[in-house]
């Protein structure tokens, strides 16, 4: 629907601020031009519009060259959210908002048709700008403003819309709410929306398709997925930074990453770190620092920064209604903040934990395991799974002093599985419906925690002197665990 070819041009002939930019956007793509300050973007807005003239390159738009649009029939078709727009007379809001059907009016007197009326009504509806209608648009805040520009620029009903910053001075609702009310009319009348943004978080979950600019050049352009490449966003931006998927959506998200601080107090050792307490209703190892960790827990499951490690008794008919309620009211109870911490359940006597220690080259580790047989399962065997549920009867938490990227902690998991298979095997544990070996029992839960102290490591599988380590403990830990709750 619009189309660059060798696009250049800017303020002065002979200094071309954008250079040989070719980009196609289709009609009902949401399109997000992107790049650190002073690269070019808006000056680009302004030959997309025709307000600069091209030094080189062409413009198509619906498939005509640009320049054989008249300026009505242009602004018919394309509508733009500028900046900073200065709005020289005291308007109302309705005011502002019917300017935008300034080019469909006909005649000179350019009165406002039943039309025009329905899609300023429209517009601000959709915006949400109604219920001020007839204040002065001067007076109002710059994200009230931001939605009134937007309103106009819907009222004009372009089949382009051009967005520099439209998400500037709005507060994160009305950010997200502008955002779904443009992608709503980009699904639903097919609008073609081309936005300047400066969050690439916003970008990746908005955009169909991205263009990155630096220095007037064009870097990269694709799908959002060309935010995933952590390396190439860095430079362009001068940034230290990651990108991961969002949790719940397949969309890039990035994490700054601010310069350390030379200033932080040195950590404690390891062995000097961490309390463990063990009573009757719970063990609780905390740390004075969070630990990065991976882990199933009721409470804090999954990829997490933890520095409470937590693992409750509860009695063999405890009703597992609503064990994440149930494990945050105890938390609560013991004033442990539930944010920072991991939470497992047990009907193991927890006199019966054991706990290993060893260390190895750099690293040191700790696993402490509570371990009884009563619902051992093979894993293997043909018996579908028994529903009935008794809180984790093997539940292991290994800590360590070694720095392990996300692909090692689930490295570490594989490993120290593989060890409480061997621990179970060499104790001659059986499932007791199939009489076969067991693998585990139905309810197991584990941790694994690490001070992410010294250089990442990216494996921590039994090839590894870490994943070694880790294995052994367990393995040690869950023998002792299993012939302490056996006695
Ligand atoms: N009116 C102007 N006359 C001359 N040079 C200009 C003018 N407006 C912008 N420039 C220059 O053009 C370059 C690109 O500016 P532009 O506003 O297009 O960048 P941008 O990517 O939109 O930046 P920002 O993210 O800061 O808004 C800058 O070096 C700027 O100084």
């Amino acid at each position: 629907m619009i189309r660059l070819q060798r696009l250049s041009g800017g303020y002065d002939k002979d200094r071309p601020i954008v250079q040989d930019i070719s980009l196609q956007v289709e009609k009902g793509t949401f399109f997000a031009l992107l790049g650190p300050n002073g690269s070019g973007k808006s000056t680009l807005f302004k030959l997309m519009t025709g307000v600069l003239k091209a030094s080189a390159g062409d413009i198509e738009l619906n498939g005509a060259p640009l320049q054989s649009y008249s300026s009505v029939e242009r602004a018919r078709l394309i509508a733009v959210l500028a900046q900073e727009e200065q709005v020289a007379f005291d308007f109302t809001v309705e005011e502002i908002v019917m300017l935008g059907r300034y080019p469909h009016q006909k005649g000179l007197l350019k009165t406002a048709s039943r039309q025009d009326i329905e899609a300023v009504e429209e517009a601000m509806r959709t915006t949400n700008v109604l219920h001020y209608r007839f204040r002065s648009f001067r007076e109002l805040s710059g994200g009230e403003k931001q939605r009134v520009l937007l309103a106009k620029a819907l009222a004009q009903e372009p089949t382009l819309l051009l967005l520099d910053e439209p998400t500037n001075h709005l507060d994160v609702r009305h950010t997200y709410e502008m955002l779904d009310l443009l992608r709503e009319k980009q699904r639903r009348d097919s609008l073609t929306v081309v936005a300047i943004l400066h969050d690439l978080n916003v970008a990746a979950l908005y955009a169909d398709q991205v263009a990155l600019l630096r220095e007037g050049k064009i870097v990269e352009q694709g799908d959002v997925s060309v935010l995933r490449d952590g390396a190439s966003i860095g430079r362009v931006y001068g940034v230290r930074a990651i990108a991961q998927y969002h949790p719940l959506i397949p969309k890039p998200q990035w994490f700054m990453t601010p310069k350390p601080d030379d200033r932080e107090p040195k950590r404690a050792p390891f062995r000097e770190s961490f309390r463990l307490e063990q009573n009757e209703r719970l063990i609780h190892i905390a740390f004075d620092h969070p630990l990065r960790t991976i882990s199933n827990g009721v409470n804090g499951e999954g990829l997490q920064w933890i520095r409470h490690f937590c693992n409750f008794h509860v009695d063999k008919h405890y009703s597992c209604k609503d064990p994440l309620a149930d494990i945050r009211h105890w938390m609560e109870e013991l004033d442990i903040p539930f944010e920072q911490a991991v939470g497992m359940m047990t009907a193991v006597h927890l006199k019966h934990m054991a706990v290993v220690e060893d260390e190895a080259g750099p690293y040191q580790v700790m696993a402490v395991v509570t371990a009884g047989a009563g619902n051992a399962v093979d894993i293997s065997s043909d018996l579908a799974p028994e529903p009935f549920i008794i809180p984790g009867t093997i539940n292991t938490m290994v800590f360590a002093d070694a720095h392990l990227t996300d692909g090692a902690l689930v490295n570490a998991a594989l490993t120290v599985t593989e060890a409480k298979v061997k621990a179970l095997h060499d104790m001659n544990v059986r499932d007791p419906r199939s009489q076969s070996m067991a693998t585990g029992t139905s309810t197991d839960s584990l941790l694994i925690a690490a001070t992410q102290l010294g250089e990442p490591t990216p494996y921590a599988g039994s090839g590894t002197v870490i994943g070694k380590l880790l294995g052994r403990a367990v393995y040690r830990a869950t023998r002792m665990a299993l012939e302490k709750t056996r006695r």
